[in-house]
């Protein structure tokens, strides 16, 4: 195979309070991505969107990560990458970590699936640490498995796949700006020991609520009183939105990965929807355009789609 295509999802990452940790990746949005193996050690870009990004390799987060694969597969070889970006950039779902976590899996496939899953996370995290200045892998993660993950430890890696519960996603994505690295920096750098306590009780929960299915558990543990009251200030609307989608059902959720998205988990597609008019009704209201998807947890991850080839140059 010296050509592939792939699909990449879009991920929220922390699940409100497990933050750097937690993640689950959607069905939708996604991005498209097609490779091209070379036979010289270079890696180019095309972009097929309007967002602009770079096509410079040592600028782009899948230009990075084709590099290191070239150098850790022996030097000889190169790729050519067009990327239909369809998850905006600076939206808090995982836009970086698509391009990473897909740039890894398109490599690996075209060179015959020699890296495994430990190497494709630290392949793609050299993305990460591009687009927000730290490696971190609680998009990367569930965006290369599918399903939600727990990242136990980076160094060394401990990846844990988590059960996935039947469950609806309501997204809503302010059409703003939040660059990861920015909502990063405006972190307290110190925590206290009771809000400690609360947040890891809550991590504990989650996690203990989506292994067993209990959505009563989950519901009780999406509560953040770390992150959520530094970063929310930056979105607009966002107790609003969170106060009246829980009155309206929904299990709970918060801000997605570092925002401006805001994510709702519900039992039911009915209340999906329902959160789905209530975020739009409150945005149109503040007068700020927004996109809402209503969609499910993606349990396959990075996946190779068949279809027509549209590389540009071919
Ligand atoms: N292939 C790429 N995909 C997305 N963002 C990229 C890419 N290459 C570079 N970037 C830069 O990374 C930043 C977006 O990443 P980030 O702030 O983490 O957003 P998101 O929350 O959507 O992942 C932007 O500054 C963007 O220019
Ligand atoms: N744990 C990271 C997750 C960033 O996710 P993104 O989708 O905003 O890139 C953080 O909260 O900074």
């Amino acid at each position: 195979m010296n050509q592939v295509k792939i699909k990449s999802p879009g991920t929220v990452a922390n699940l409100v309070c497990g933050f750097d940790i937690l993640g689950l990746a959607l069905n939708d949005p996604y991005d498209i991505m097609e490779f091209r193996l070379l036979d010289e050690p270079q890696v180019i870009i095309h972009n097929r969107d309007h967002f602009e990004l770079p096509t410079d390799p040592e600028q782009n987060v899948a230009g990075v990560v084709l590099q290191a694969a070239i150098e850790k597969a022996g030097g000889n070889i190169g790729f050519e990458v067009t990327i239909e970006k369809r998850i905006k950039p600076g939206s808090g779902l995982g836009s970086s970590a698509a391009s990473a976590a897909g740039a890894a899996v398109g490599a690996n496939l075209l060179l015959g699936n020699r890296f495994s899953t430990d190497e494709l996370v630290q392949l793609a995290m050299i993305g990460e640490k591009l687009a927000s200045g730290v490696k971190h892998a609680d998009n990367i993660t569930p965006c290369i498995l599918g399903g939600i993950t727990l990242i136990r430890s980076i160094y060394p890696m401990d990846i844990v796949p988590l059960a996935t519960p039947d469950l609806f996603v309501t997204v809503v994505h302010p059409q703003i700006e939040v660059r990861t690295a920015d909502a990063r920096q405006i972190l307290k750098q110190k925590v206290l020991l009771k809000d400690a306590i609360k947040q890891w009780g809550n991590i504990a929960g989650l996690v203990a609520g989506f292994m067993r299915n209990d959505k009563a558990l989950i519901s009780r543990s999406l509560e953040d009183v770390i992150i959520e009251p530094v970063r929310s200030i930056l979105i607009p609307g966002f107790d609003e939105v969170k106060q009246q989608c829980r009155e309206a059902g929904a299990l709970g959720g918060g801000i997605s990965g570092s925002g401006p998205s805001i994510f709702m988990l519900s039992e039911t597609e009915a209340i999906a929807q329902d959160v789905a008019g209530i975020m739009k009704a409150i945005y149109s209201r503040i007068g700020i355009d927004h996109y809402v998807y209503v969609t499910t947890i993606n349990n396959r991850g990075v996946e190779v789609v068949e279809g027509e080839w549209s590389m540009v140059n071919s």
